[in-house]
Protein backbone atom coordinates (compact mmCIF):
# COMPACT_ATOMS: atom_id res chain seq x y z
CA UNK A 1 0.00 0.00 0.00
CA UNK A 2 1.51 3.69 -0.84
CA UNK A 3 0.24 5.27 1.86
CA UNK A 4 0.60 2.72 4.89
CA UNK A 5 0.88 4.53 7.73
CA UNK A 6 5.54 5.02 8.33
CA UNK A 7 4.30 5.43 12.35
CA UNK A 8 1.00 4.67 14.03
CA UNK A 9 0.50 4.98 17.74
CA UNK A 10 -2.71 3.80 18.97
CA UNK A 11 -4.07 3.71 22.51
CA UNK A 12 -0.60 3.84 23.83
CA UNK A 13 0.29 4.44 27.90
CA UNK A 14 2.98 4.99 29.18
CA UNK A 15 3.73 5.97 33.37
CA UNK A 16 6.32 5.86 35.70
CA UNK A 17 5.37 4.01 39.17
CA UNK A 18 1.98 4.19 38.80
CA UNK A 19 1.60 7.80 37.54
CA UNK A 20 0.61 7.44 34.14
CA UNK A 21 2.67 10.31 31.77
CA UNK A 22 0.88 8.89 28.56
CA UNK A 23 -2.52 8.21 28.56
CA UNK A 24 -4.44 6.50 25.37
CA UNK A 25 -2.52 8.49 22.84
CA UNK A 26 -3.36 7.69 19.20
CA UNK A 27 -1.16 9.58 16.57
CA UNK A 28 -0.76 8.15 12.57
CA UNK A 29 2.03 9.54 10.05
CA UNK A 30 1.55 9.14 6.74
CA UNK A 31 4.72 9.08 4.43
CA UNK A 32 6.54 12.46 4.23
CA UNK A 33 4.76 14.34 6.77
CA UNK A 34 6.44 16.69 8.55
CA UNK A 35 4.22 16.71 12.24
CA UNK A 36 5.64 18.63 15.30
CA UNK A 37 4.50 17.35 18.90
CA UNK A 38 4.18 20.41 21.25
CA UNK A 39 3.58 20.48 24.75
CA UNK A 40 4.37 22.22 28.29
CA UNK A 41 7.57 20.75 29.94
CA UNK A 42 6.90 17.32 31.58
CA UNK A 43 3.84 17.17 29.62
CA UNK A 44 5.37 13.30 27.98
CA UNK A 45 6.82 15.10 24.97
CA UNK A 46 10.41 12.52 25.44
CA UNK A 47 8.19 9.78 26.55
CA UNK A 48 6.10 9.82 23.53
CA UNK A 49 9.22 9.11 21.24
CA UNK A 50 11.30 6.25 24.03
CA UNK A 51 7.45 4.46 23.21
CA UNK A 52 8.00 4.23 19.48
CA UNK A 53 11.65 3.20 19.84
CA UNK A 54 10.88 0.62 23.06
CA UNK A 55 13.24 3.28 25.48
CA UNK A 56 11.13 4.20 28.14
CA UNK A 57 8.81 3.20 31.02
CA UNK A 58 5.90 0.60 29.98
CA UNK A 59 3.89 0.98 27.65
CA UNK A 60 0.20 -0.14 26.63
CA UNK A 61 -1.36 0.40 23.03
CA UNK A 62 -0.38 -0.55 19.94
CA UNK A 63 3.00 0.90 18.07
CA UNK A 64 3.25 0.19 14.65
CA UNK A 65 5.99 1.20 12.49
CA UNK A 66 6.19 0.52 8.72
CA UNK A 67 2.68 -1.44 9.19
CA UNK A 68 4.81 -3.98 11.58
CA UNK A 69 3.63 -4.09 15.74
CA UNK A 70 6.54 -2.99 17.04
CA UNK A 71 5.73 -2.69 21.13
CA UNK A 72 8.31 -4.72 23.23
CA UNK A 73 10.84 -5.32 19.98
CA UNK A 74 14.31 -4.25 20.73
CA UNK A 75 15.28 -1.15 19.99
CA UNK A 76 17.73 -1.84 17.36
CA UNK A 77 15.20 -3.77 15.39
CA UNK A 78 12.69 -1.24 15.53
CA UNK A 79 15.10 1.30 14.19
CA UNK A 80 16.21 -1.63 11.44
CA UNK A 81 12.77 -0.74 10.09
CA UNK A 82 13.59 2.30 8.93
CA UNK A 83 13.48 5.22 11.73
CA UNK A 84 16.32 7.16 13.51
CA UNK A 85 16.13 9.01 16.74
CA UNK A 86 18.12 12.07 16.75
CA UNK A 87 18.17 12.17 20.36
CA UNK A 88 18.27 14.68 23.45
CA UNK A 89 21.81 15.40 23.80
CA UNK A 90 22.90 14.14 20.53
CA UNK A 91 24.81 11.33 20.83
CA UNK A 92 28.14 11.07 18.73
CA UNK A 93 30.76 9.33 20.21
CA UNK A 94 32.89 12.82 21.70
CA UNK A 95 36.14 11.33 21.10
CA UNK A 96 35.32 9.99 17.43
CA UNK A 97 35.86 13.18 14.65
CA UNK A 98 33.24 13.90 12.39
CA UNK A 99 34.45 12.06 9.73
CA UNK A 100 34.66 8.95 11.76
CA UNK A 101 30.84 9.43 13.71
CA UNK A 102 29.64 9.68 9.72
CA UNK A 103 31.30 6.42 8.56
CA UNK A 104 29.63 4.90 11.90
CA UNK A 105 26.27 5.85 11.21
CA UNK A 106 27.21 4.87 7.34
CA UNK A 107 27.85 1.43 8.64
CA UNK A 108 25.19 0.82 10.75
CA UNK A 109 22.56 1.81 7.70
CA UNK A 110 20.82 0.63 4.69
CA UNK A 111 22.08 1.05 1.43
CA UNK A 112 20.24 4.43 -0.30
CA UNK A 113 20.67 7.82 -1.06
CA UNK A 114 22.31 9.46 1.32
CA UNK A 115 26.01 9.18 1.36
CA UNK A 116 28.87 11.31 3.35
CA UNK A 117 29.06 13.61 0.17
CA UNK A 118 25.67 14.44 0.47
CA UNK A 119 25.77 15.21 4.25
CA UNK A 120 28.75 17.49 3.69
CA UNK A 121 26.57 19.20 0.39
CA UNK A 122 23.80 19.88 3.19
CA UNK A 123 26.05 21.24 5.67
CA UNK A 124 28.96 22.75 4.14
CA UNK A 125 30.41 23.14 8.06
CA UNK A 126 30.76 19.83 8.78
CA UNK A 127 32.94 19.20 5.81
CA UNK A 128 35.33 22.24 7.01
CA UNK A 129 34.70 20.20 10.25
CA UNK A 130 35.26 16.76 9.02
CA UNK A 131 38.83 15.60 11.30
CA UNK A 132 37.43 17.65 14.22
CA UNK A 133 35.97 14.91 17.59
CA UNK A 134 32.91 15.64 17.88
CA UNK A 135 33.11 17.13 21.79
CA UNK A 136 34.97 20.12 20.26
CA UNK A 137 31.89 21.35 18.10
CA UNK A 138 29.82 23.91 18.91
CA UNK A 139 25.78 23.22 19.38
CA UNK A 140 25.04 23.99 15.78
CA UNK A 141 27.45 21.64 14.31
CA UNK A 142 26.53 18.71 16.69
CA UNK A 143 23.24 19.02 15.71
CA UNK A 144 24.25 18.73 11.86
CA UNK A 145 26.14 15.73 13.10
CA UNK A 146 23.27 14.28 14.73
CA UNK A 147 20.89 15.13 11.99
CA UNK A 148 23.76 13.25 9.49
CA UNK A 149 23.71 10.42 11.40
CA UNK A 150 20.46 9.84 10.79
CA UNK A 151 20.20 10.58 7.37
CA UNK A 152 22.92 8.09 6.86
CA UNK A 153 21.17 5.24 8.01
CA UNK A 154 18.85 5.79 5.14
CA UNK A 155 15.97 6.12 7.31
CA UNK A 156 12.38 6.96 6.14
CA UNK A 157 11.37 8.34 9.45
CA UNK A 158 13.44 10.64 11.32
CA UNK A 159 12.56 11.28 15.12
CA UNK A 160 14.01 14.63 16.47
CA UNK A 161 13.97 15.14 20.15
CA UNK A 162 14.10 19.13 21.06
CA UNK A 163 16.92 19.97 18.62
CA UNK A 164 16.58 23.80 18.91
CA UNK A 165 17.94 22.88 22.69
CA UNK A 166 20.88 25.12 23.90
CA UNK A 167 20.91 26.81 20.16
CA UNK A 168 21.03 30.27 19.54
CA UNK A 169 17.92 31.00 17.27
CA UNK A 170 20.08 31.99 14.29
CA UNK A 171 21.76 28.90 14.28
CA UNK A 172 18.25 26.90 15.07
CA UNK A 173 16.51 28.21 12.27
CA UNK A 174 19.63 27.71 9.63
CA UNK A 175 20.18 23.87 11.15
CA UNK A 176 16.50 23.23 11.62
CA UNK A 177 13.84 24.84 9.69
CA UNK A 178 16.06 25.28 6.63
CA UNK A 179 17.29 21.13 7.03
CA UNK A 180 13.70 20.06 7.08
CA UNK A 181 11.87 22.22 4.69
CA UNK A 182 14.64 20.52 2.17
CA UNK A 183 14.51 16.93 3.36
CA UNK A 184 10.48 17.47 2.52
CA UNK A 185 11.34 17.46 -1.20
CA UNK A 186 12.79 14.08 -0.95
CA UNK A 187 9.57 12.59 1.17
CA UNK A 188 11.27 12.61 4.16
CA UNK A 189 8.59 12.02 7.21
CA UNK A 190 9.51 13.64 10.08
CA UNK A 191 8.57 13.48 14.05
CA UNK A 192 9.84 16.65 15.72
CA UNK A 193 9.71 17.53 19.59
CA UNK A 194 9.70 21.51 19.93
CA UNK A 195 9.65 23.37 23.01
CA UNK A 196 9.88 26.65 20.61
CA UNK A 197 6.98 26.83 18.59
CA UNK A 198 7.44 29.31 16.01
CA UNK A 199 10.38 27.11 15.05
CA UNK A 200 8.36 23.96 14.82
CA UNK A 201 5.09 25.27 13.08
CA UNK A 202 7.51 26.83 10.38
CA UNK A 203 9.34 23.09 10.03
CA UNK A 204 6.41 21.19 10.20
CA UNK A 205 2.93 21.53 8.34
CA UNK A 206 1.00 19.53 10.90
CA UNK A 207 1.41 19.98 14.55
CA UNK A 208 -0.22 17.98 17.65
CA UNK A 209 -0.20 19.19 21.43
CA UNK A 210 0.25 16.89 24.27
CA UNK A 211 -1.49 18.38 27.68
CA UNK A 212 -2.43 15.98 30.14
CA UNK A 213 -1.13 12.96 28.93
CA UNK A 214 -3.44 13.42 25.88
CA UNK A 215 -3.63 14.65 22.15
CA UNK A 216 -5.47 17.88 22.57
CA UNK A 217 -4.76 19.41 19.08
CA UNK A 218 -3.90 17.33 16.02
CA UNK A 219 -4.22 19.54 13.43
CA UNK A 220 -2.23 22.14 10.32
CA UNK A 221 -0.11 24.25 12.03
CA UNK A 222 -1.67 27.11 10.28
CA UNK A 223 -5.20 25.97 12.09
CA UNK A 224 -3.15 25.94 15.40
CA UNK A 225 -1.84 29.70 14.77
CA UNK A 226 -5.46 30.54 14.69
CA UNK A 227 -6.29 28.77 17.58
CA UNK A 228 -5.26 31.38 20.02
CA UNK A 229 -7.20 29.88 22.96
CA UNK A 230 -5.58 26.89 22.18
CA UNK A 231 -1.44 28.31 22.66
CA UNK A 232 -2.74 29.98 25.53
CA UNK A 233 -4.07 27.39 27.44
CA UNK A 234 -1.92 24.60 26.36
CA UNK A 235 1.73 26.36 25.79
CA UNK A 236 1.53 29.68 27.80
CA UNK A 237 1.46 31.04 25.12
N1 LIG B 1 12.93 8.35 34.81
C1 LIG B 1 11.83 8.94 35.28
N2 LIG B 1 11.31 8.56 36.47
C2 LIG B 1 10.19 9.13 36.95
N3 LIG B 1 9.50 10.11 36.33
C3 LIG B 1 9.97 10.53 35.15
C4 LIG B 1 11.16 9.98 34.57
N4 LIG B 1 11.37 10.60 33.38
C5 LIG B 1 10.38 11.50 33.23
N5 LIG B 1 9.53 11.45 34.28
C6 LIG B 1 8.34 12.27 34.46
O1 LIG B 1 7.45 12.00 33.40
C7 LIG B 1 6.82 13.19 32.96
C8 LIG B 1 7.03 13.36 31.46
O2 LIG B 1 8.40 13.52 31.16
P1 LIG B 1 8.91 13.76 29.67
O3 LIG B 1 10.39 13.86 29.76
O4 LIG B 1 8.32 12.75 28.77
O5 LIG B 1 8.26 15.18 29.36
P2 LIG B 1 8.63 16.23 28.25
O6 LIG B 1 7.33 16.76 27.74
O7 LIG B 1 9.56 15.63 27.26
O8 LIG B 1 9.36 17.34 29.10
P3 LIG B 1 10.61 18.28 28.72
O9 LIG B 1 10.10 19.18 27.68
O10 LIG B 1 10.88 18.94 30.03
O11 LIG B 1 11.71 17.36 28.27
C9 LIG B 1 7.43 14.32 33.78
O12 LIG B 1 6.51 14.63 34.80
C10 LIG B 1 8.67 13.73 34.36
O13 LIG B 1 8.96 14.28 35.62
Amino acid sequence: MPHEPVLALSGVSAGYGGAAVLEHVSLVLRPGERVAVLGRNGTGKTTLVQAVFNLGPQVGGSVQVMGREVAGWPTYRIARLGIALVPQGRGAFPDLTVVENLRLATLRGRPGAWSLERVFELFPRLAERRATPSNALSGGERQMLAIGRALLTQASLLVLDEPSEGLAPSVAEEVIVNTLRSLAGEGKTVLLVEQNLSLALRSCERAVILAGGRIVFDGASSDLLAAGGMLADHLGV
